[in-house]
């Protein structure tokens, strides 16, 4: 439905339009002058000059067909969910097919597109260009099954659990090293295992080879920071018990060399090991490939948010998960009215926005402002809408 004529058919949503045109109006103003040369505004606010980090390079996220990954990531609440789905439309509307998709067990992509994405599947959103579909990866679910199936069969279907999720393998693997009961309790890490196991299919089956771009709502920071280095994890762990595998091959092998079967099934299963080992390796090279992926950082202008931001572009450049651009979300425009509260408050985000800019670690990524709007970002329109203001 082209926007325009959604935004005739109710006053309510003409309202919505209007508000946001003023708002976008204010905002450019504001970003012509934020990104000039210094000067005092009215009420003294000192002004950051930002001219090269004001590129955002859209034209450089939505070239060539190669499938893209992006991951929008920070702290709870700043916007970051708002920031996924305007970018996913925003693609679908560039003829991208696109995929988004929340890794939060929080999710709130069926609030912001404000339609039904919920039950773990893909769904398609209406209202865009080309193909978008949503995904809520859904690990209370998929927790809840997994101690139904563990109980009800004494541990034994838990294989086929992580079966579904492509990593039966390793289920397998600690089976046979009598590690079993260890299967009964959801593992910590399994939300990220899910999601992992998700991104496997993205990369395998065929079912998700049209999406060219991939846009990831990740959960909040220290949920995030877990996802990116579990294939490190998985793949030292599948190390750590082929090794084992080996050492209690080698201490039975002439006890084996007597039956040749139970010797075939032990190459059987370290072959396994080793597929699985490769396809952990797959998913952790993706992650660090600065061709096909990148993190983007979405913080709010406090000195709080600078801070942790900091700490996740160190965590992300020390797992080397590219990272290039970072939003600054929710941003006051300057205030033309005498409402003391905005003037300080924007005092107070230039300041924080002065602290990011010589950040050691945030200095070097492009800064992209989105302003704070008047109204809640919901529906394509609304999406589309901000999307326009931020991703150009
Ligand atoms: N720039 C903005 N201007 C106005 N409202 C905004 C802006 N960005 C986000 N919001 C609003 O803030 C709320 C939280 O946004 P959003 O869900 O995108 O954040 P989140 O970081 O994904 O949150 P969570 O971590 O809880 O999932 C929503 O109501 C959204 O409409």
């Amino acid at each position: 439905m082209a926007m325009n004529s959604f935004f005739h058919k109710t006053t309510k949503t003409n309202t919505y339009f209007s508000l946001m045109k003023d708002t976008k109006r204010s905002f450019n103003s504001f970003s012509t002058s934020f990104n000039s040369k210094p000067f005092t505004s009215p009420y003294q606010v000192r002004l950051v000059t930002t001219p090269t980090k004001a590129f955002v390079g859209f034209d450089e996220m939505v070239r060539g067909t190669q499938r893209k990954y992006f991951m929008l990531g920070g702290k709870g609440g700043v916007g970051k969910t708002s920031c996924a789905a305007s970018l996913a439309v925003k693609f679908a509307n560039h003829g991208h097919p696109t995929l988004v998709v929340s890794t939060d067990p929080a999710h709130s992509l069926s609030d912001s597109f404000d339609q039904d994405l919920t039950g773990g599947a893909l769904v398609p959103v209406q209202g865009v260009d080309s193909p978008l579909y949503a995904l809520e990866i859904n690990p209370e679910k998929t927790r809840e099954e997994f101690r139904a199936r563990s109980q009800l069969q004494g541990g034994r279907g838990v294989k086929d659990f992580m079966d579904s999720m492509g990593l039966g393998m390793l289920a397998e693997q600690l089976g046979e090293l009598k590690l079993g009961e260890l299967l009964d309790t959801p593992p910590p890490g399994l939300d990220e295992a899910i999601a992992i196991s998700k991104v496997m299919q993205f990369l395998e089956s065929k079912d998700y080879s049209s999406f060219s771009r991939i846009v990831f709502d990740t959960a909040p920071t220290g949920h995030t920071l877990r996802l990116l280095s579990l294939p490190d994890f998985l793949d030292a762990s599948i190390g750590k018990m082929m090794k084992l595998k080996k050492k209690i091959a080698s201490a039975t092998s002439a006890l084996k060399s007597m039956f040749n079967k139970a010797e075939t099934q032990e190459n059987a299963a370290s072959d396994k090991l080793e597929q699985l080992r490769e396809r952990m390796a797959k998913v952790r090279d993706l992650f660090r490939d600065s061709a096909t992926t990148e993190f983007i950082i979405v913080i709010i202008p406090t000195v709080m948010a600078a801070n942790e931001s900091s700490r996740l572009c160190a965590s992300l450049k020390k797992e080397t998960v590219p990272v290039r651009r970072l939003i600054v979300n929710q941003v006051l425009p300057p205030s033309t009215s005498d409402c003391k509260f905005c003037v300080m408050r924007r005092k107070d985000q230039m300041r924080a926005l002065d602290m990011i800019t010589k950040d050691p670690e945030l200095a070097s990524l492009k800064l992209i402002q989105a302003p704070l709007v008047d109204v809640e970002i919901r529906g394509v329109a609304g999406l589309k809408f901000f999307g326009d203001m931020v991703w150009k």
